[in-house]
């Protein structure tokens, strides 16, 4: 993977091994709906190692999407985990079993699949949307977004738009949507003009989910 990736200042000791905190410190927003979402900054710790893990070892690939007569590139790089083989960091499943374990999720809810998605500078983005593939469309679902690498913003918004919460997401952080929250609610990573290095996102759901 060719992305220059210089570990910041403002991170903790580099050389200290990924470890997973307590979930007993989330945060919860509740959103209107019946939406909500949670937040664990510096959930996982030693996130620099598991940064430089996913971007050497990831078969990252692009994706490009249909606008109108033309094929665009998607602006972030992809990769996506069943769960039927272990992730490529052992912590991600370490990380999967520790959500189940404090969520307790419904056999349908449980968080089985990862979806990696590769922010390679403040170019990259995901517009607004709602994970409202599958099961999402209908039925409340829980979306666990792990985040290692430089910040970004993950800001949310009733759906067709209005104000909402914005995190900022890097270095280990977590958020978790629940509740309505994918059907009632959307989600974007919007550019920045800042300069920031790469942000990988680590998204578990449940089966069907996407
Ligand atoms: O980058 C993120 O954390 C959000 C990604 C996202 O919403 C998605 O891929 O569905
Ligand atoms: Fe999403």
């Amino acid at each position: 993977m060719s992305v220059l990736h210089q570990p910041s200042m403002f991170d903790e000791d580099v050389t200290a091994g990924p470890a997973l905190g307590d979930l007993s410190t989330t945060t919860r927003t509740e959103l209107s709906d019946g939406a909500w979402v949670d937040h664990r900054p510096g959930w996982l710790t030693g996130s620099e190692q598991v940064l430089d893990t996913l971007l050497r070892d990831v078969p990252w690939r692009a994706e490009e999407r249909q606008m109108y007569d033309r094929q665009v590139a998607v602006p972030r790089l992809l990769c996506w985990y069943s769960g039927a083989v272990p992730f490529p960091h052992p912590v991600l499943d370490d990380a999967r079993t520790a959500l189940n374990a404090h969520y307790r999720p419904g056999p349908p809810d449980r968080f089985v699949t990862a979806g990696l998605c590769l922010y390679r500078d403040g170019a990259d983005s995901v517009a607004w949307h709602g994970d409202r593939i599958g099961r999402g469309a209908t039925q409340d679902t829980m979306v666990a977004i792990l985040s290692v690498g430089s910040g970004r913003t993950l800001a949310l918004r009733p759906r067709g738009g209005g104000a909402g919460p914005r995190f900022h997401l890097g270095h280990g952080d977590l958020v978790v949507m629940g509740g309505s929250c994918q059907r009632t609610w959307e989600h974007a990573v919007p550019k920045t003009a800042k300069p920031v290095g790469p942000r990988i996102s680590i998204q578990f759901r449940p089966i069907g989910v996407a």
